[in-house]
């Protein structure tokens, strides 16, 4: 109940230096003016750089109308997470210069109670999810986590909020996503058409969680695994244990972006290094170039497997034992230009396979170079592409790196003989603000 008019917005007003300006939000001012708008500025030029942070330019305004009235506390239990290591490490500085001040705005009062948590280790988010998201929803209480990670946030929050039983009283919590990780799938996807004015999701912060006009259930997929699959971590030098399934015992991960093994998982498993993210978005495609033209002038590898796809209760193997790229997403872009699945809408829940067989290196280029011109790889008659209710894969490979699945950008080493296998999952547990 907190926003009680939906906000209008003059998108990309520009100015007489030729910054483009997009006004948010507009709250009854406290200073005597009509209101007080908040805008975006971003400098001329730096429209096309997905890394340029606008600036938060807050006004006093006698000529505009507030399009929302948030009320002097907010009615959610409001938690803002700042994930220092996702991204290019800009997290902290878009938090100081662009979110404190709107929510300082909005709730002049309110904003001293809501908790904000940086992230210290790769484990924060699933600790904090455990100790404190997981029992305040069970308990029915409204949450709003303001998430300032990549996907890898997501996924953290998703994974914790299923690890348990749910209780009858669970209230899903609400999210408001803010792209400061290295792809952000999901946030481009969820605002893939509203890209021209992209308000780096501060427009959702300004909207009110509790109006069901804005929040949409977060799709999710659960990929199962046979028992030796192990979890790769810190730059697969080490090996964990994944969740279990408390009925099957499996293990278990729960996505809500991709789903992938061969070529993708290979080149997100081979990028994920200090080293790599320096280069920020770059990184995939400087991995892809390693994986495709390997240095003794051999062809790309062909991942070696037995693939099938299920349509409603049937499983149907695919022809092929050798593959060079095999996916399964439940969004249309895995980056902001690279559409994976042109015919997936924003949250429709929907899973698409992408497919196709070993290639050479410049054939590969070819096809996913299409991916960039939006999504037209589909169209290529090289690759498979239609929508599935499952996926199952069982490896034939003997060297483990043949053997590396894609999990929402986690990594997963099945043993020599193991599978994996995708399904849509049905349960509600977070709902996204949506603009
Ligand atoms: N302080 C920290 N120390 C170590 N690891 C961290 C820290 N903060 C965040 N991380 C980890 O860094 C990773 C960041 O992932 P995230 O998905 O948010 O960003 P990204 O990988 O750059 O973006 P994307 O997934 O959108 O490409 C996560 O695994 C997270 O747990």
């Amino acid at each position: 109940m907190a926003n009680s008019i939906s906000p209008t917005v003059k998108a990309n007003d520009g100015d007489a230096s030729g910054n483009n300006l997009t006004t948010i939000a507009s709250v009854p001012s406290k200073h005597g003016a009509l209101s007080t708008v908040i805008s975006l500025q971003l400098r001329a030029g730096e429209e096309k750089d997905d890394s340029a942070v606008p600036e938060v330019i807050i006004k006093e305004d006698n000529q505009t109308q507030p399009s929302i009235r948030p009320h002097n506390t907010s009615d959610e239990e409001t938690h803002v997470i700042i994930s220092t290591g996702s991204g290019t490490g800009k997290a902290g500085i878009f938090y100081e210069k662009a979110v404190k001040p709107i929510l300082e705005t909005l709730w002049p009062e309110g904003h001293t109670n809501f908790l904000t948590h940086r992230t210290e280790s790769a484990t924060t988010i699933q600790e904090l999810t455990n100790d404190i998201f997981f029992p305040t929803a069970s308990a029915g209480i409204s949450l709003r986590i303001v998430l300032l990670t990549g996907d890898g946030g997501v996924i953290d929050l998703v994974n914790g909020l299923l690890a348990q039983p749910v209780s009858p009283t669970y209230r899903a919590p609400t999210v408001v996503l803010l792209p400061l990780g290295t792809a952000n799938a999901l946030y481009h996807s969820i605002n893939v058409e509203n890209a021209r004015q992209d308000t780096w999701g501060l427009k959702a912060l300004c909207l009110n969680p509790s109006d069901e006009a804005h929040r949409r259930p977060l799709p999710i997929f659960t990929a199962s695994f046979s028992p030796g699959a192990r979890l790769l971590t810190n730059e697969a030098r080490d090996e964990e244990v994944l969740p279990q399934d408390p009925k099957s015992g499996r293990p278990i991960l729960h996505g809500t972006v991709v789903a992938s093994w061969a070529m993708h998982a290979s080149l997100v498993a081979d990028s994920d290094t200090a080293e790599y993210r320096k280069f920020g978005i770059d990184r995939f495609k400087m991995a892809a170039k390693e994986a495709l033209y390997p240095a003794d002038g051999s062809p790309p590898h062909p991942y070696r497997a037995s693939v099938s796809v299920l349509h409603g209760s049937d499983w149907q193997p695919l022809p092929e034992e050798e593959h060079m790229y095999v996916l399964a997403t439940m969004v249309s872009n895995l980056e902001k230009p690279f559409c994976i699945s042109p015919k997936t809408k924003p949250l429709d829940g929907s899973l698409w396979l992408v497919h196709f067989g070993p290639t050479s290196g410049d054939e590969a280029m070819r096809v996913m170079g299409l991916a960039y011109a939006g999504g037209k790889h589909v169209e290529d008659p090289m690759v498979r592409y239609e929508e599935v209710d499952g996926l199952r894969i069982e490896f034939h490979e003997d060297e483990g790196k043949w053997r590396r699945v894609c999990i929402d950008g986690k990594i997963v080493r099945v043993e020599e003989g193991g599978w994996v296998e995708i399904r849509k999952e049905e349960r509600r547990v977070l709902d996204v603000i949506v603009e």
